[in-house]
């Protein structure tokens, strides 16, 4: 096999619009994606009807389990190359199974199916002539007038579905228009079952499938002529709205409202169609009695979410009323915190000793605090008082067979490696702490049990919902949890603002340390951050200072001035990485796509024709580029947010690229990931990037432009978590009304529940122990048909009087129902509707 045989399987071929078959033998497979049904074979030509004079033929496309010395009929079109010349592109293959009647007959008599004799296999393909084969997979019904035996025809339907069942389902997921990860990644979940599955209910896989979404299912649907009104549609329109509204505005519910009007507007444009709004509400129910969405009182939420804020505070619960080993005594503690005191020649400020000596004996304790208030100085401290108070090495060698007893971790690798630089110890991502491969979303995920006495997680306020439900879940009884962060800084990118949610709970102890240490004479950038977060900009915000400046422009200036700066940063000697652009918004002349454009042409230019660069979301990557990771890979431990550097791009036309595929090797602090170009959206240039992205980061020089054009975005603590990204030098440009705006636009609290669950459990609102135990299979047991569907949704059957019947049996009471309300069998009129009935909203939507 040459090497250009190899590379035939670039995709980057010219295809003609004829569409062909060629029947072969397969004689090699030169190429097999790991993780997809890609494959590229090479294939002995016994038949064909494309302009081909050669015996062989490499043919590539999406197969299941190809067997070499195998004949396939394959069709498709044929392609040109422009280096390796014609191949054959399949969109369509089958194991050359005899067509011709005689054929067929000898092939059902054959040794392959026991039972069948020449006569009935006569019959067969007399009654349902030479395509069969295919009819009896499409449908077995069709087999009803041969009258086989069942023990006959269930041989017959076994060995035609393995000879034929794979093949036949990936064609028919490519039919669908399934890319081959996709497809891959269905038929992992469904098996022998994906095609029935996608028939009856192609809505099942935007709920099982990641990356099938709520309109790829509907236009299954519409090929499959399914009812645009069916249950299972309006079910899954309902799902995705509830999940998009949460996800876009980071609440962790909604309500009837605003989601029946998004699900009604997303029903009728994707098939225009009318829906009945008194159907799609009766639908809420139905999801209800499925467990799949909770009610309570007026809001709607997805049942995992609404489960990991239960189950975040239980656990608190647990931590805080666990029974302490170790308790240091008061004199114990104040005598370790003046030897760490001394021993790193601070005196502690009275709030500082109090958060010391607090967070030292509570289980479970929260830190918050502006930049340079001295955060990262207590993290030290508590280290510490740990390694004293309870006489333990803090020396990582002498730990071989035991775990070391203390844990420090933060939600990104950047935040986890300053971690672990300040305090010279170990510190990992949270998910890297809890084994998590990044693709749980429930709360239902097994992680491994920590082992140690003191947890401290860092820059707590990225951390959601979801994942700090899955650690508290994996922290024992005797472990001690300290949470810091900022509580000022932008809430997590995933639902929920939980830092902020706990410190509201009175029941934890907390304290927020305010005095700012880090001033170092003339620095002025924090001083600016405080008194944006006091909301206010500092008299002298427009007067440059040794460390920041203000540029006043405009937005279609913005762009001009960034180049300008950046070129005279370089010229001082400033890396790429040593400066960072941060914008709230991608589009527009002020915004980060562009941005990252101009600075990408100053900081690493294409300097020859022959440089390494290749084109991909309009972006050109370039050797030497830096480059911002967008989604979290715990796999390759790369996180949302983490940025690397362009290491290497090989194309798969090199002759030197062994690998013979488009691929770039990225480095990133703490490692070197390779990325097929099926990964490569998971990345983006980053020397401008989002302010989102930045947080857990920080940057020599931070540069931040803010324009009218953002207004949407321009809120207090957006602004200051751009600004205290920044260590040495700020460069602040647009308009100051818009910088002003910011500061007065008072961040917007999310819509959760956390706080109010820590009140329910921690006041014994709801009896210790009640949800957790609650038994999964009365919560799952679908109600009876009758139950579920109702006209008058004031007689309604809710989910809660499910709840009801649970509460006044023997078991636990079901926690959608307080116990008071459970006595009293008192329950809500309408799931998730108080003051919104569907009739109610009728009117409105049908525009009456
Ligand atoms: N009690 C103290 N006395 C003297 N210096 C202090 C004291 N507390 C903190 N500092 C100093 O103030 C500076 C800022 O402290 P630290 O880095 O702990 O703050 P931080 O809140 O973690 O800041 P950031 O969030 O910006 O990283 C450090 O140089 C630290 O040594």
């Amino acid at each position: 096999m040459t090497d250009d045989q190899q590379s035939l399987f670039s995709q980057d071929a010219v295809a003609q619009p004829q569409a062909h078959y060629v029947v072969g033998k397969v004689v090699a497979t030169f190429f097999s994606s790991p993780d997809s049904f890609y494959k590229v074979l090479l294939v002995k030509v016994a038949e064909q009807n494309i302009d081909w004079h050669e015996d062989e033929i490499v043919v590539t496309g999406n197969f299941a389990d190809i067997q070499e010395e195998t004949t396939y009929r394959f069709t498709g079109r044929s392609v040109r190359h422009p280096k390796y010349g014609t191949q054959f592109q399949a969109d369509n293959y089958q194991n050359e199974t005899p067509t011709s009647r005689s054929g067929l007959i000898a092939y059902l008599s054959g040794s392959d199916f026991p039972g069948l004799g020449k006569r009935t296999a006569e019959r067969i393909v007399d009654t349902l002539g030479e395509q069969a084969i295919d009819l009896i997979l499409a449908d077995p019904k069709v087999l009803k007038p041969i009258g086989l035996r069942a023990g006959v025809q269930q041989t017959l339907l076994d060995t035609l579905r393995v000879n034929n069942g794979l093949e036949q389902t990936i064609i028919g997921l490519n039919a669908y228009g399934f890319g081959s990860r996709l497809a891959a990644s269905i038929y992992a979940k469904y098996q022998a079952d994906t095609l029935s599955v996608i028939q009856e209910n192609p809505y099942q896989l935007v709920t099982d499938i990641k990356g099938v979404g709520f309109k790829k299912a509907d236009q299954i649907a519409a090929q499959l002529k399914i009812d645009p009104r069916s249950p299972e549609r309006l079910k899954a329109a309902l799902l995705t709205t509830i999940n998009e509204t949460c996800a876009q505005n980071g609440d962790t519910y909604t309500t009837a409202e605003p989601l029946l009007t998004a699900t009604m507007q997303l029903l009728e444009q994707a098939r225009h169609v009318q829906i009945d709004p008194q159907t799609l509400a009766d639908q809420l129910i139905v999801l209800a009695k499925e467990n799949k969405i909770v009610g309570d009182e007026n809001r709607i939420y997805l049942q995992p979410v609404y489960e990991a804020e239960w189950r975040i505070a239980e656990n608190l619960k647990r931590l805080t009323t666990a029974e302490q080993a170790d308790v240091p005594s008061e004199r114990a503690v104040e005598r370790a915190i003046q030897h760490v005191a001394k021993a790193s020649n601070l005196t502690y400020d009275d709030s500082q000793t109090q958060a010391l000596k607090a967070a030292i004996s509570a289980p479970v304790f929260l830190l918050t605090g502006g930049p340079g208030t001295g955060k990262t100085t207590i993290i030290r401290g508590l280290v510490a008082l740990y390694a004293e108070l309870h006489d333990v090495s803090l020396d990582v060698n002498q730990y071989h067979d035991e775990a070391f007893p203390i844990l420090l971790a933060a939600p990104t690798g950047r935040a986890a490696k300053r971690m672990a630089e300040t305090t010279d110890l170990p510190a990992s991502t949270i998910h890297r702490l809890l084994g998590l491969t990044g693709r749980e979303d429930g709360p239902e995920q097994p992680t491994k049990e920590l082992d140690g006495g003191l947890l401290i997680i860092d820059e707590m306020s990225m951390v959601d919902t979801s994942l700090f439900q899955l650690l508290l879940q994996a922290v024992p009884n005797q472990m001690q949890v300290i949470l810091v962060g900022d509580k000022d800084q932008l809430p997590s990118v995933g639902a929920g603002q939980v830092f902020h949610d706990l410190l509201a709970s009175p029941a934890l102890p907390q304290i927020e340390l305010t005095r700012i240490y880090r001033q170092d004479g003339d620095s002025s950038i924090i001083p600016l951050a405080h008194a944006i977060k006091d909301g206010r900009l500092p008299a002298d915000f427009t007067v440059n200072q040794s460390d920041r400046s203000f540029i006043s422009c405009n937005a279609n200036q913005v762009n001009h001035i960034v180049a300008q700066v950046v070129a005279k940063a370089l010229k001082k000697g400033f890396t790429a990485e040593q400066v960072q652009i941060l914008a709230p918004m991608y589009r527009g002349s002020a915004g980060i796509d562009q941005l990252n454009q101009t600075v990408q042409n100053i900081f690493n230019p294409l300097k020859t024709a022959k440089q390494k660069h290749l084109t991909y979301n309009g972006q050109d990557f370039r050797v030497g580029d830096k480059v911002l990771h967008l989604v979290n890979s715990p796999e390759n431990n790369v996180f949302n947010g983490d940025i690397g550097q362009i290491v290497g791009i090989d194309l798969a036309n090199d002759p030197h690229n062994e690998a013979k595929k488009d691929q770039l090797v990225i480095a990133f602090d703490q490692n070197e990931v390779t990325y097929q170009r099926s990964d490569w959206n998971r990345l983006t240039l980053a020397y401008s990037m989002s302010i989102h992205k930045s947080q857990g980061s920080q940057f020599k020089m931070v540069i931040l432009p803010l324009v009218p054009q953002f207004s949407r975005m321009l809120q207090r603590n957006l602004l200051y978590t751009a600004v205290t990204r920044a260590e040495q030098m700020l460069i602040l440009l647009g308009d100051p009304q818009s910088f002003e705006r910011s500061v007065t636009n008072e961040s917007v609290n999310r819509q959760t529940t956390l706080t109010k669950r820590l009140k329910q459990v921690f006041t014994d609102e709801v009896a210790p122990g009640e949800r957790v135990e609650r038994p999964t299979s009365q919560a799952a047991n679908p109600p009876a048909d009758d139950q579920v569907t109702t006209s008058n949704p004031a007689t309604a059957p809710s989910p809660n009087s499910a709840g009801a019947d649970l509460a006044t049996s023997d078991g636990p009471a079901d926690y959608r129902l307080t116990p008071a309300k459970a006595q009293s069998g008192q329950i809500d009129p309408m799931i998730g509707m108080d003051g919104v009935t569907p009739i109610d909203f009728m009117p409105r939507v049908a525009g009456a």
